[in-house]
């Protein structure tokens, strides 16, 4: 049964989802069960709930002393005090005893006035009726809601339901959502992959989405790319849960048979959706079950789950969920779309100058890094063939805008370090952290003086000079601006282990396959300027157009044999147990306005800079040097 499916639609997503919505409308709705109280944090009620018992189920003492009859008290004063006498006309109770008649009001401990006999107080001042009495129901009152129906349970409200009286409580059912990874190629985790092979991850976000989602999830054993085995396990799956999810072999690859096993088994609602990534999502109903086709791509399959998985369960669940928080945000870069999509775009967001400002990040569907580093989502309509560096969009967020807010912005040329900076913040200072995007030395420039950064990591030689980082900063500012020293640090040719082609130097390259970095990286102007030191020109490197976009992917690259050398840093040498060639040592540091001082976060960073934890830490990476680390030169001051 090897056929492609080359004949996708592209149904816009909000029509998808309407259309299966509807499709659904018959067989799929929300159902409930009662559980025990304890057991229902989180759970939403069917129902108003109503207290079975009052609370205080009776009169009750709220404070410690005597109960009396408010009456016989009325006379008392300093001059005149009332003599109370134990169990004939007052009675020694504790905070939550029973208050009985004739009793009705209780004088705290301090306001009695001890005599000889133990048995005897005086008090100096009258009791007003009810004075420190708890009434019976003052708390809750039996036959009163307790809760609204609709309403998600809460710690608290377990607490009351329980004093109420109640135990049980009707819930809105979680849908067992059965979730299918699909594939030969893919491998249970926890065994060394081959070429070839692919961990499978997907489910196992699947599974905690729909857990998140409130659904309860049941991660079915991978199936591989074989038609009767898919049908089987899809058929089973239907017949045990509510809704399945079917992930990968969905789009037009030979092996791609989800398509054909649900028409056989249902109705494929919609095959192809209007938006990027996500596009080849399958939608469609077996024995009145919705079951989900799922890209494999991991991008494709979280925004997929998002978009149309969502809207399923809520159909089982009702929609009170909350809804992700949004913002508005400034574009940094121009971003190109097609008309055929809607487009999620991931963006860190950070607040630079009073702003938010929201950066783009790698946009291919399998860039799952991508999400785990973003702060949310933009969405360019499908209606936009892009959008513009500067625009204002609507961002919907990942993480909260209080974080966004104490998150220190990096944007420049990529270094170890950074890792090491962005895990050291919160750990010393709470509440604060780093955030960076590795645009190279000159890319980090521009966006400082964009206003879109706060700080930006250069290492910038002058090849006049043999300066690093002043000159670039005297040029480009006109405005006083600041360097931070960072780091020296070795860079050097990283080569295979045991260096086998016998590389020596810059003159060995010609003939070899090089990968270089991007335009604007301060490793490529110091690869340019060593390579006229060495009297040879780019047409003789082979792969100086192969461009990679940090020292690890460079490392990498030369470690899977997509390339035999490449500059960069020791430090990525070693984390790839590569051999490496030093070649010199240069400048890495940081450059930003003085003004950015003043936030408690750049405070942070400054001190996480210049503290003991990142010395060690470096010291352990190897490659660097960090004499006057910290030390700061203005630029253009007055
Ligand atoms: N000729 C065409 N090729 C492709 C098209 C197309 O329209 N025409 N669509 C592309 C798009 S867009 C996407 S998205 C993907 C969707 O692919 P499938 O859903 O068919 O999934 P696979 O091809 O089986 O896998 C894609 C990718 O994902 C990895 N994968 C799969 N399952 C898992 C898992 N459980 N955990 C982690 N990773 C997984 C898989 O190994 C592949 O690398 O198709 C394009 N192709
Ligand atoms: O739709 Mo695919 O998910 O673009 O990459």
């Amino acid at each position: 049964m090897e056929k492609r499916n080359l004949y996708l639609n592209n149904t816009p997503a909000e029509e998808a989802v309407k259309i299966y919505r509807k499709a659904l409308e018959e067989c799929v709705g929300v159902s409930y069960e009662t559980i025990p109280v304890t057991e229902a944090l989180n759970r939403v009620t069917k129902s108003a709930v109503y207290a079975k018992y009052c609370s205080p189920l009776y009169n009750s003492a709220a404070m410690d002393g005597v109960a009396v009859k408010a009456e016989i008290t009325n006379l008392a004063s300093e001059r005149e005090p009332v003599e109370l006498v134990i169990g004939e006309n007052c009675q020694l109770i504790d905070t939550g005893d029973p208050i009985r008649p004739p009793c009705n009001a209780v004088i705290m401990a301090e306001d009695l006035v001890e005599t000889p006999d133990p048995s005897r107080f005086r008090i100096l001042a009258s009791a007003s009726p009810w004075q420190h009495v708890r009434p019976i129901g003052e708390d809750i009152v039996a036959g009163e809601m307790i809760l609204p129906g609709g309403h998600r349970i809460r710690p608290v409200d377990i607490g009351v339901l329980i004093a109420g009286g109640v135990q049980k409580v009707e819930v809105v059912r979680r849908p067992l959502v059965a979730v299918i990874p699909t594939g030969s190629e893919i491998i249970e985790p926890g065994r060394e992959p081959r070429e070839g092979e692919i961990i499978e991850s997907n489910s196992r976000m699947f599974e905690n989405m729909v857990t998140e989602q409130e659904g309860l999830p049941f991660r079915l054993p991978p199936v591989p790319d074989d038609y009767g085995l898919l049908r089987q396990a899809i058929l089973t799956a239907v017949r045990e849960h509510d809704m399945v999810l079917v992930n990968a072999g969905s789009s037009a690859g030979m092996e791609d048979y989800t398509v054909h096993v649900l028409r056989e088994l249902g109705q494929v609602i919609i095959h192809g959706v209007a938006i990027k990534p996500g596009k080849p999502v399958i939608l469609a109903v077996v024995d009145g079950k919705p079951v989900i086709g799922l890209p494999g791509y991991p991008v494709s399959a979280f925004i997929g789950f998002q978009n149309f998985v969502i809207p399923v369960l809520d159909l089982y669940l009702g929609s009170n969920r909350q809804p992700a928080g949004r913002t508005e945000a400034v574009l940094s870069r121009r971003l190109i779309s097609s008309l055929k999509y809607k487009e999620y775009v991931r963006v860190k967001i950070g607040k630079v100058d009073g702003k938010l400002i929201a950066a783009p990040l790698a946009r291919g569907a399998g860039a799952a890094m991508s999400l785990v580093r973003a702060d949310g989502f933009c969405v360019i309509d499908q209606n936009r063939e892009g959008m513009e560096a500067g625009e204002t969009v609507q961002v919907e967020l990942f993480r909260s805008l209080s974080e966004i807010e104490h998150t220190v912005m990096v944007i420049g040329s990529h270094d170890l370090l950074l890792d090491v900076l962005s895990d050291l913040m919160p750990n010393l200072h709470p509440h604060m952290f780093l955030s960076s995007t590795h645009v190279g030395s000159m890319g980090g420039l521009m966006a400082l003086r964009r206003g879109e950064t706060h700080v930006a990591p250069i290492h910038l030689l002058d090849q006049k000079t043999g300066i690093y980082n002043r000159s670039y900063l005297e040029e480009l500012f006109h405005e006083p601006v600041l360097l931070i020293k960072g780091v020296k640090r070795i860079q050097g040719l990283i080569v295979k282990k045991g260096n086998p082609l016998n590389i020596r130097g810059i003159s060995d390259l010609p003939g070899r396959r090089y990968v270089n970095r991007q335009r604007g990286a301060g490793t490529r102007i110091l690869f340019d300027y060593l390579l006229g030191e060495n009297g040879l020109t780019p047409a003789q490197i082979d792969g100086y157009t192969h461009e990679a976009s940090t020292h690890m992917a460079v490392a990498a690259l030369v470690g899977s044999d997509g390339a035999d050398a490449g500059m960069g840093i020791q430090s990525a040498a070693k984390a790839m147990d590569l051999d490496f060639l030093p070649i010199g040592a240069e400048e890495y540091d940081f450059a930003l306005y003085p003004k950015a001082l003043e936030l408690p976060h750049i405070q942070a960073f400054l001190d996480v800079l210049k503290s003991q934890a990142f010395r060690m830490k470096l010291k352990e990476m190897g490659g660097y040097d960090t004499t006057g680390t910290g030390e700061q030169i203005l630029i253009h001051g007055l």
